[in-house]
């Protein structure tokens, strides 16, 4: 056999040089390298497919999605969407949960609220908490995790549509705005747009932080920032502890002025199910199934999330 040009990767690998005679490709130095490089290019190319984010996160569409939302409300009911920022490194079902009491909370608050549609909004990677998945994985197993509610959306804007971290006040700002677009029908009146309130959803954690100061010593949330968040908008709280957050917040000065609307929920089952939960029963090998979605668990070991230097 002599060699061709075509042969050329072949040949920087076996030795041939166009015009003589390979000096060594017989069968068996053939299987050898077949079988390093099955060996070398499925984990390399594993390791390579969990850090690729960039992208991924190219194909992202970065309308935000409307298909589940409710066009029509009774008469005399005030539409809200409920947004929840998060890091979701993974969704739980928890996470789900959540969204179900925030939306009874609303609509039994006495305030006529109809829900008419919830989204997850992972955060960017450049938030920095070193639990994060990359962006595109989060974003999917939110979508993947909401993919049979008839009402929750996951929105891929914050995480893939910016090119670094969005403070929680401009990201509602931003779901104002679009939903704002979308004409909605109140009782028997014709649809119009502006109508959508939009309520940030969080658990009792978040909204404790409310009050906290970083190391450089600015505050983590404003005074602007709560001041638009909870003036313009309004905030629902779904409690993960026993800790009476409603006479918490009637303590907070920087809560108790914006108390009409602040909006708590009180689940009658409180649950330690978090993200650092599922990655720990990971990190030791153990079912995460009944923790998170099906689905959401499928999209971790399909992907291998599992192995994430992040999540051991
Ligand atoms: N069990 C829970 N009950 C009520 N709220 C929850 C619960 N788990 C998470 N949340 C809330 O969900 C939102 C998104 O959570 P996020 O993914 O940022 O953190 P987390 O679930 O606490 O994750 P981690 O364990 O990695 O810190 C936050 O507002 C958080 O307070
Ligand atoms: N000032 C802010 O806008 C601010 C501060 C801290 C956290 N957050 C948001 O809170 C969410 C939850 O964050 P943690 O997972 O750190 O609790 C994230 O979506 C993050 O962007 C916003």
């Amino acid at each position: 056999m002599r060699c061709s040009v075509q042969d050329s990767f072949w040949n920087v690998k076996s030795g041939c040089q166009p015009g003589r005679r390979p000096r060594c490709g017989t069968a068996v130095s053939a299987a050898i390298f077949a079988i390093v490089i099955a060996m070398i290019v499925p984990p390399a190319f594993s390791a390579l497919r969990n850090r690729l984010s960039a992208g991924d996160l190219g194909k992202v569409s970065c309308a935000l999605p409307l298909g589940k939302l409710r066009l029509e409300v009774p008469e005399g009911r005030i539409p809200v969407a409920i947004i929840a920022p998060g890091s979701f490194s993974p969704p739980t079902l928890l996470h789900l949960r959540m969204f179900e009491e925030a939306r009874d909370a609303l609509e039994r608050s006495g305030n006529n609220f109809a829900v008419v549609g919830g989204y997850m909004s992972p955060v960017h990677d450049a938030y920095g908490k070193a639990s994060l998945a990359p962006a595109h994985h989060r974003l999917s197993m939110a979508e993947a995790a909401v993919s049979d509610s008839d009402w929750i959306m996951a929105d891929g804007w914050e995480c893939a549509c910016r090119d670094r971290w969005t403070p929680t006040v401009k990201v509602v700002e931003r779901f104002a705005a679009e939903l704002n677009k979308v004409a909605i029908s109140i009782g028997t009146k014709r649809p119009e747009v502006a109508q959508v309130r939009t309520v940030m959803l969080c658990g009792g954690d978040v909204l404790q932080s409310f009050n906290d100061t970083k190391k450089t010593g600015e505050r983590l949330w404003t005074d602007k920032e709560i001041e638009v968040l909870l003036g313009q908008h309004g905030v629902v709280c779904v409690g993960r502890s026993e800790v009476d957050l409603e006479a918490w917040a009637h303590e907070s000065p920087v809560l108790r002025t914006h108390l009409d609307n602040l909006f708590f929920a009180k689940p009658r089952a409180l649950s330690g199910i978090s993200s650092s939960v599922v990655r720990a029963h990971l990190a030791s090998n153990e079912s995460i199934r009944y923790l998170v979605h099906d689905k959401v668990r499928d999209y971790i070991l399909d992907h291998k999330l599992n192995e994430l230097p992040n999540w051991q």
